[in-house]
């Protein structure tokens, strides 16, 4: 029996749990069933796949029907599985790990791998595919939620799949992400580190419209953890349909990009790594230890150095949602911007984040000789004037009604609320779990923008209560409509 770690950490709480699964066990999850067909000589299909549709008037009448087809895919995959009658879906050969990468010596610090993304990018899919992955190794993740999003996250773990198991929950301080939550932060990896079993690597994603580098300064600023751990890389994961749309968005507004800060994220670790770099930094009037805003006030005054130069890995996601006659062309073009905002990024194509864990994992990003570069650049640069890079206009709201939905009446409300906009507000994320009428299970809403999905996931538990719980991300959200929209769709009101 392999113990994977999996400590969860939202709105500043640390929660330490463990999964257990057999590893090389057949688990329900598509992920699995992709890596074993693999194995076996045979291509793997796509896990869930569907809702592939880019979103026009004219494919709404498509999208239904990708939907039920989802829908469909999701309940059965086992028996899609024996009946073999879905066609697999061919992954490239260099898109799926083979290798299992080489055993860590015991004394040498866990690799910590930081997971950035624009929201609804595939942070929490990358992370998945990871975990189920068939490379043996003891894998534990901290998950960084944001604000609203407490008990969604939660109730979204497939706790029964695969035999995982949440077990242990361990409770830490409160508060906000840059200041104490550095304190709990530090002791969940120290947690982590010091457990009997050894790990082999931590994953840290954090949530889409946080700032990352706080989070990951501690990763250095800590000296207690200095020999435990080292950072291995960062890694963004970009939503293809999205992006450019994401990037365009902020053109003209003088604000500074999410998905630069991203993409650009890497460097700036580089640079608050090495302490000869951190020497440099005093010489623009900057301290080497100058808490985590130290990296933020970088991002501000060399954005321009940033977004040109270096960066670590950019998992280039969701290239299902392109269609086939373009990808070749829209690819190129998604990679020229990356490397317009970034040029040394290692852009990698996936859809459902399924990438070559070599790529990503035991990277050694940061160690040693690369940061020269680093000092060199800064001897080029000019201070540039900051610009805000807050996304002051977003907000999360969420929803609580304890009744059953009916499920149609959701489907025509998402499509109201994300093709229509009829209640004008630009949603950005939806996630959420609903108490669908005569389900046993627990339903997850999941949407980025237009693209929707409703999945029936695990059996409610005995004791859980059936509540429907929806929280979105966006602007101009107003509480009052969506939960009057939404009292539309309870069976009972
Ligand atoms: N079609 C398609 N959907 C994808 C792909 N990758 C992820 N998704 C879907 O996109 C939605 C968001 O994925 P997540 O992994 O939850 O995204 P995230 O970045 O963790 O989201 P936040 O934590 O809210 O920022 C889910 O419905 C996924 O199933 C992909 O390659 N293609």
């Amino acid at each position: 029996m392999e113990i994977y770690l999996k400590p969860l950490f939202i709105q500043g709480d640390f929660h330490t749990s463990i999964l257990s699964r057999g590893i090389g066990a057949v688990t329900s999850s598509a992920y699995a069933y992709g890596a074993l067909s693999h194995f076996a000589g045979a291509p793997a299909p796509a896990p869930h796949s569907s809702i592939s549709l880019s979103f026009t008037p004219l494919r709404k009448a498509s999208l239904s029907l990708s939907l039920s087809l989802s829908l469909s895919l999701s309940l059965s995959l086992e028996r899609a599985m024996e009946e073999d009658d879905n066609p697999p879906i061919a992954i490239p050969m260099d898109e799926v790990s083979l290798e299992v990468p080489t055993e860590p010596d015991a004394g040498a610090p866990v690799g910590v791998t930081v997971i950035t993304g624009y929201l609804g990018a595939g942070k929490s899919t990358l992370v998945n595919y990871i975990l189920n992955a068939q490379h043996g190794k003891r894998i534990a993740v901290i998950l960084n939620e944001f604000g609203e999003e407490i008990g969604v996250e939660r109730a979204m773990i497939n706790e029964g799949q695969g035999g995982a198991l949440v077990e242990e929950w361990v409770e830490l301080a409160n508060g906000c992400v840059c200041c104490t939550v550095k304190h709990s932060l530090v002791q969940a990896l120290e947690q982590l580190v010091q457990r009997k079993e050894r790990l082999d690597h931590i994953l840290l994603e954090t949530t889409g419209l946080a700032d990352p580098a706080p989070l990951v300064s501690i990763l250095w600023l800590d000296d207690q953890l200095e020999s435990a751990i080292k950072l291995d890389s960062i890694v963004t994961v970009v939503d293809a349909k999205n992006l450019e749309l994401q990037i365009s968005k902020h053109a003209d507004s003088g604000s500074f990009p999410e998905t630069f800060i991203q993409i650009a994220f890497a460097i700036m670790l580089q640079l608050c790594l090495s302490p000869r770099t951190a020497t440099k930094l005093g010489e623009f009037g900057f301290s080497s230890r100058t808490s985590p805003l130290v990296i933020k006030t970088i991002l501000n005054e060399y954005c321009d150095l940033v977004l040109t130069r270096y960066t670590d890995i950019v998992i280039l996601n969701k290239i299902d949602l392109i269609s086939e006659e373009k990808e070749a062309t829209q690819v190129e073009n998604l990679k020229r911007k990356i490397h317009g905002i970034n040029s040394l990024a290692v852009v990698i194509c996936t859809t459902r984040c399924q990438v070559d864990l070599n790529k990503i994992l035991n990277r050694e990003s940061y160690s040693g000789e690369s940061n020269n570069r680093w000092e060199e650049l800064m001897e080029e640069s000019k201070l540039l004037p900051s610009s805000s890079r807050h996304d002051s206009g977003v907000s999360t709201l969420s929803i609580h009604r304890p009744y059953p939905v009916d499920l149609d009446k959701v489907n025509g409300w998402l499509e109201d609320l994300l093709w229509e906009k009829r209640y004008s507000m630009d949603i950005y994320r939806c996630k959420g779990v609903l108490n669908v009428h005569n389900s046993n299970r627990i339903h997850t809403i999941q949407a980025v923008r237009e693209v929707y999905e409703v999945v029936p996931g695990r059996e409610w538990h005995e004791a859980e209560e059936r509540i429907n719980k929806l929280v979105f991300i966006g602007r101009d959200l107003d509480l009052k409509s969506l939960e009057d929209s939404f009292r539309g769709c309870l069976t009972i009101t």
